[in-house]
């Protein structure tokens, strides 16, 4: 059976022939877009930072490394601005971009054990997912930043490294505001609690930066919008908006250049016999079609995202040897790493019909609930936070399951189990040596050997039966729609859950940092690592860092927008002194 998706309908041919503006396109809107963006240079072409990908961390990195007014940085964005784009800037209308063009829309390969139906949707859009995404806001728990530390040889991004850069955040990241929480989530967060004696928490996050994180709680997310009017305060938001040519503290060393994609790194001369390879600059494309490459005299910064990263390394030949061979490509640097350790938060659904749909909401989904549903130390998940959380969807959030059949109430409200510590690891590759074909992402969804994934998934729809028996809450309720209720055994619920299964958005881990070392042997130190934990440098690359979803070594617990960011704050702080050192001594950047 072919595990080969249909991947024509290039991403990045999107990229270069879509309009500047995705929805109507207001005059406002179009000449804010071009104060933003920038031709390709005709002259010099050549920038002390290269940054490919505008998006969460590129945000933080364009802002954090403009500060410096003597240095210049280039942002090269495949997807147009945000700037006065309100299907973008209102965060209630997140749903509307799923699958237009300003989403990348990656399928997945057949998966056996799974859906193989479910999009990944990775925005093409400047501030990238975070201008997509629910901006559901948590800062990471201090276990799975220690598991970093002692587990996947990361010393230096345990919970006393990272976290203080939580407090270094720029959006605007509160609890849903009191005008936003309708009865019918009130009442689901009071029946979670009640159903399972998990305590209501009023700000999620404050009690993970003052505990260290929990093992069970319920209440409403934080979020980072404005409560005013309903805005994402998106990485593009708070860490360009202001610094862009329209805004009120514009920073003429950063250079943006939009609608624009990057096709592959280029090498120095030398670099075909000398070694270690050295990064010369990144070969761009606009969306009119003009090639041209742009030269980082310090050194280029990767931050296309879990998917587009490894894509880049592989199209410019960074990878596993054999891959590369075996499409014909030219292999650089064999890095076994390049597209490996794919992971995950996948999850499920339950629906029932409601009797209506209350108006007032943030996105939809609002609050959540947490729960440990192994025995603490279970294998093969040893850790003793959460292993289960549930969204809820106050609308009929119905792709999957009216795929099987199952009717599409008017009103609805749906609760989303997910495997916070999903086992299964999967990987992308490239379907061919054509850089206008999508690669192929298989996420191995619940062939994890022990079976762990779809017991955390069955436990789930038995947890969500209990709550929604709990008054008042069960009186908001009509009918179980989604499996329904004949669907009882444990055989039968995991049957179900896979064939309805979702992802929540996170690939990640697919240039995971580590621990590199010639002798590959040792805990923590692992042939897969790809960038080298100490300085986030690519092992065996000179001049180039990574620095985005792709390099977590294992997805946290908690959605993991904000671990991105404080990853990006964290990076951004170790380039700076980075090159305060090389100043100081005067050598070629390496
Ligand atoms: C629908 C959705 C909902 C989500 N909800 C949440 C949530 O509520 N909370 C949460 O914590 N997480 C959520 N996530 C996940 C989270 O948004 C992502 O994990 C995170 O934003 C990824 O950040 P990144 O910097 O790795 O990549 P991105 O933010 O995706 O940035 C990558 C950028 O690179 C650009 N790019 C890629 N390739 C190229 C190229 N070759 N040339 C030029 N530009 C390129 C892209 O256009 C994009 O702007 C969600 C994601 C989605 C899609």
């Amino acid at each position: 059976m072919s595990t080969k998706p249909n991947t024509k309908e290039p991403a990045q041919a999107k990229a270069s022939t879509s309009s500047t503006s995705s929805t109507a396109p207001s005059s406002a809107r179009e000449r804010l877009s071009s104060l933003a963006s920038h031709l390709l240079p005709s002259g010099n072409t050549e920038f002390d930072y290269v940054i490919v990908g505008g998006g969460t961390a590129g945000a933080v990195l364009a802002n954090r490394l403009t500060e410096d007014r003597e240095v210049s940085v280039a942002v090269i964005e495949g997807g147009p601005s945000d700037v006065g784009d309100d299907r973008v800037l209102d965060l209630r209308r997140w749903l509307e971009m799923l699958g237009s063009e300003l989403d990348y829309d990656y399928p997945t390969v057949e998966q056996p054990r799974g859906n193989s139906h479910i999009r990944h949707s990775r925005a093409k859009v400047l501030g990238g997912c975070s201008s997509h995404n629910t901006l559901i806001s948590f800062r990471p728990f201090n276990e799975d930043l220690d598991d970093w530390k002692n587990n996947y040889g990361c010393p230096s991004w345990g919970s006393s490294n990272l976290q203080p850069f939580g407090d270094r955040l720029k959006m605007n990241i509160v609890p849903v505001a009191p005008q936003q929480r309708n009865q019918v989530a009130r009442d689901w967060v009071q029946a979670c609690s009640l159903a399972t004696g998990a305590p209501i928490l009023e700000d999620l996050n404050a009690q993970i930066v003052h505990r260290g994180g929990f093992q069970e709680a319920v209440g409403f997310f934080d979020i980072s919008y404005d409560p005013y009017n309903g805005h994402r305060s998106s990485a593009s938001v708070a860490y360009l908006h202001p610094i862009m040519p329209h805004g009120p503290h514009r920073r003429h060393n950063l250079h943006l250049f939009l609608e624009t994609w990057a096709t592959k790194l280029e090498y120095e001369a030398d670099a075909a016999t000398a070694e270690p390879l050295k990064v010369k600059g990144v070969r761009v494309r606009t969306k009119h079609g003009l090639e041209k490459t742009l030269s980082a005299r310090r050194e280029v910064i990767l931050c296309a995202g879990a998917v587009d990263t490894p894509r880049l390394l592989l199209h410019s030949g960074i990878g596993p040897r054999s891959q590369l061979e075996r499409l014909g490509m030219e292999c650089r640097l064999d890095v076994p790493g390049v597209g490996e350790n794919l992971t995950d938060h996948p999850e499920s659904i339950i629906m029932w019909e409601t009797r209506d749909t209350p108006p007032e909401t943030v996105m939809s989904s609002d609050a959540g609930l947490f729960l440990r549903v192994l025995p603490p130390n279970a294998e093969p998940n040893p850790h003793p936070g959460p292993d289960l959380m549930f969204h809820i969807y106050q609308i009929p959030f119905a792709d999957n399951t009216a795929r099987q059949g199952y009717e599409v109430p008017e009103h609805a409200i749906c609760m989303t189990p997910n495997i916070t510590r999903s086992q299964a690891r999967g990987r992308i590759t490239l379907a061919s040596n054509d850089p206008e074909e999508k690669p192929l992402l298989d996420f191995k969804y619940f062939e994890d050997p022990r079976g762990y994934d779809e017991r955390i998934l069955v436990e789930g729809i038995k947890w969500a039966r209990k709550i929604a028996q709990q008054s008042p809450f069960k009186e908001h309720l009509v009918k179980e729609v989604a499996p329904g209720p004949s669907c009882q055994t444990d055989e039968q619920l995991s049957a179900y859950a896979r064939s309805v299964a979702h992802t929540v958005y996170h690939p990640a881990g697919t240039c995971r940092m580590g621990t590199p070392s010639p002798s590959f042997g040792g805990k923590g130190r692992d042939p897969t690592v790809v960038v080298d934990q100490n300085d986030l440098k690519v092992v065996g690359v000179k001049k180039l860092r990574i620095c985005d979803a792709s390099l977590l070594p294992t997805l946290p617990t908690v959605n993991p927008m904000l671990t991105i960011l404080m990853v990006a704050e964290r990076a951004a702080e170790l380039i700076r002194n980075d090159a305060w050192v090389q100043g100081r001594r005067r050598t070629d950047w390496d």
